[in-house]
């Protein structure tokens, strides 16, 4: 490939040497840096520069912008006299001129910046006594029939019995389908015709039927009901919290019309118009026909609906129509539906040894038997200099969060940085105070957690040790990669607007390997502070149970999720994982971006 002239446009040369960078990309990357060295594209911004410099010396704005009108009222005038000299036949001559006149038309066009799309003007009242009457014709798409009372798989709309009347109406409009791209059917039309064959006392079942039976265009008569057009599509975007499966809900109006989703999926509302039922997208799919997907308020009640009806608990918090943990002693046996009928989790024994760590202080989970997982409305971060998040590892403990960690800082300690921890117990005569620990005095220290000034605190023989927010700030302020590995219970207080940190949940590998990587690497018990030995069979139990139980809660928090098998690897996804959060644009709570 050639490499770019000296006369090459400097942004695009910059671009062409990042571009160079990036290891990943296939063959989007080389069809981007041939387009960056295309002579077509750098004349293309040469010409841009040109103008916006042009543009800056106010020579590009019109004198008038009424040229035509103008050109017309000359005409007008020079039609009047009688005798003309030659000049005046030849201005008369060219201001004729078809073409002429349509460069001025352009020439006013652009000055009135009369180059927007106009929208159609809102079709008048219609007369109550008159029944209006539209055909529309669309073309049945290859989408596969499915054998719903409805419509929906042929040309995205939803048709039903209206209660009242007994008359055929179109249900619903599926945003991005065959009905919503016409923009002629709306939800509330009333349905005469189809394929000219009358639908009068028909179900919707034998409406289905003739639809199915039609090839290519497929024509409607129907009546229009005024007032209830598309409504616009919204921008909302959010992260679904739960599994949903359409096949498993009886209570959709139309399971061919459903959007299927896994916890974690980013969709995209396009309507919430129905106050049951909204229409989605799954961000990233190609499909543009939206789908339907219980709304927030459905699957609110329907959560607390199995919470009443069902209150299996787990560690005495009632059961969450939650995410689906595999290996897990506390995962639903059966997938689990947003109906209320839902298997319910099972209850998860509880850990039963209590282990002295050094951040667990006092439980505060409580607070999350109030958090209905539903959706988190979420909007795209960009990466920008100056905007470094944190990394933050949580686990259970003895997962391996802290060997992780040391070993993401040993790649680049230039660049990955974890905060320096406080302690309020006496500075030993080697130490050196902001080395190793901070060391405050126990009243400063209890003032400071009070004030809500620590992420994560706890007590280990009579002394005080945490970590505070103010410590990751000024790592993410200095321009380096702050990581950490606290207590998961820190979560709440670093799931903030200002650290925006990128959250990662360090998984055990299951039970047969925790123990087979552990043994073999001679693996130190972090449950035993006071000696060095090696995890016991119970320890590694308690490690799975505990990993499930953080899931459990705090998995809709978690960005990514890592399984800490073997540790070359999982230290390959840390570096894959960090790099994406400084380079790509990630889903994040949407109060974030505000
Ligand atoms: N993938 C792995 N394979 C083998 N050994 C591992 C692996 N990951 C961690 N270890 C070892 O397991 C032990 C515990 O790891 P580590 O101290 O990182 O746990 P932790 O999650 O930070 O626990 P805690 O929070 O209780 O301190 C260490 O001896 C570590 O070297």
């Amino acid at each position: 490939m050639e490499a770019p002239t000296e006369n090459w446009d400097p942004a695009l040369t910059r671009l062409l040497t990042s571009l160079k960078e990036v290891q990943s990309g296939g063959e989007d990357m080389v069809f981007l840096s041939e387009l960056l060295q295309s002579k077509q594209l750098n004349a293309l911004v040469q010409v841009h520069n040109k103008i916006v410099a042009k543009g800056k010396d106010d020579k590009f704005y019109p004198l008038l912008s009424n040229a035509m009108q103008v050109t017309l009222e000359v005409l007008d005038l020079l039609g009047d006299i009688v005798s003309v000299s030659q000049e005046y036949q030849e201005l008369l001559n060219l201001l004729q001129k078809p073409h002429f006149q349509a460069i001025l038309c352009t020439h006013d066009a652009v000055a009135q910046k009369d180059y927007y799309p106009h929208l159609p003007d809102i079709p008048p009242e219609a007369d109550e006594e008159e029944e209006t009457v539209k055909i529309v014709q669309l073309v049945k798409s290859d989408e596969p029939l499915g054998g719903a009372q409805s419509a929906e798989p042929i040309v995205g709309a939803t048709i039903k019995t209206d209660e009242d009347t007994g008359k055929i109406v179109i249900a619903r409009v599926m945003h991005g389908g065959a009905a919503d791209r016409s923009g002629l059917i709306h939800a509330g039309d009333e349905v005469i015709e189809v394929n000219g064959i009358s639908v009068e006392n028909k179900t919707p079942a034998d409406v289905l039927a003739i639809l199915q039976s039609s090839e290519g265009t497929i024509t409607f008569k129907l009546v229009p009901s005024f007032g209830k057009g598309g409504s616009r599509e919204s921008k909302v975007r959010v992260r679904a919290l739960f599994n949903y499966d359409s096949s498993d809900d009886p209570y959709i109006p139309c399971k061919e019309a459903g959007l299927n989703f896994k916890k974690g999926d980013v969709l995209h509302i396009v309507s919430q118009d129905d106050a049951y039922w909204w229409q989605a997208r799954r961000e990233g799919d190609r499909v543009m026909r939206a789908g339907l997907i219980p709304s927030r308020a459905l699957q609110e009640g329907r959560i607390i609906h199995e919470r009443q009806t069902d209150p299996q608990t787990m560690d005495g918090k009632p059961a969450l129509c939650s995410s689906s943990t595999t290996n897990s002693d506390c995962a639903p046996k059966t997938p689990c539906s947003p109906t209320p009928t839902a298997t319910a989790l099972l209850p998860c024994k509880s850990t039963p040894k209590v282990k002295k760590i050094m951040y667990d202080y006092r439980e505060n989970d409580d607070y999350d038997r109030e958090m209905i997982p539903t959706y988190e409305e979420v909007a795209r971060l960009y990466p920008r200099p100056g905007l470094v998040r944190p990394i933050v590892l949580v686990g259970a403990p003895g997962v391996g969060r802290n060997e992780l960690r040391r070993r993401l800082i040993a790649t680049d300690p230039e660049k990955y940085v974890t905060p320096v921890p406080f302690t309020s117990r006496p500075l030993k005569p080697s130490e050196q105070n902001g080395k190793e620990y901070i060391f405050v005095s126990r009243e400063k220290m209890e003032q400071d957690i009070n004030d809500g000034k620590f992420i994560e605190h706890g007590e280990y023989k009579g002394n005080l040790y945490g970590t505070s927010a103010e410590s990751v700030e000024s790592i993410i302020n200095s321009g380096r990669v702050c990581v950490i590995s606290p207590h998961w219970q820190a979560l709440k207080m670093l799931r903030t607007p200002r650290l925006r940190p990128y959250i990662i949940f360090i998984k055990p590998p299951p039970l047969e390997k925790l123990i087979e990587t552990r043994t073999l690497a001679n693996a130190r018990s972090t449950f035993d502070k006071e000696s060095s030995r090696a995890f016991t069979e119970e320890e590694f139990h308690d490690i799975i149970r505990s990993a499930n139980r953080i899931n459990f809660l705090y998995g809709y928090m978690f960005d990514e999720e890592i399984v800490n098998q073997d540790l070359a690897g999982a230290l390959t996804q840390l570096l894959k994982a960090s790099w994406r959060v400084q380079s790509e644009p990630l889903w994040v709570p949407a109060s974030w971006v505000q």
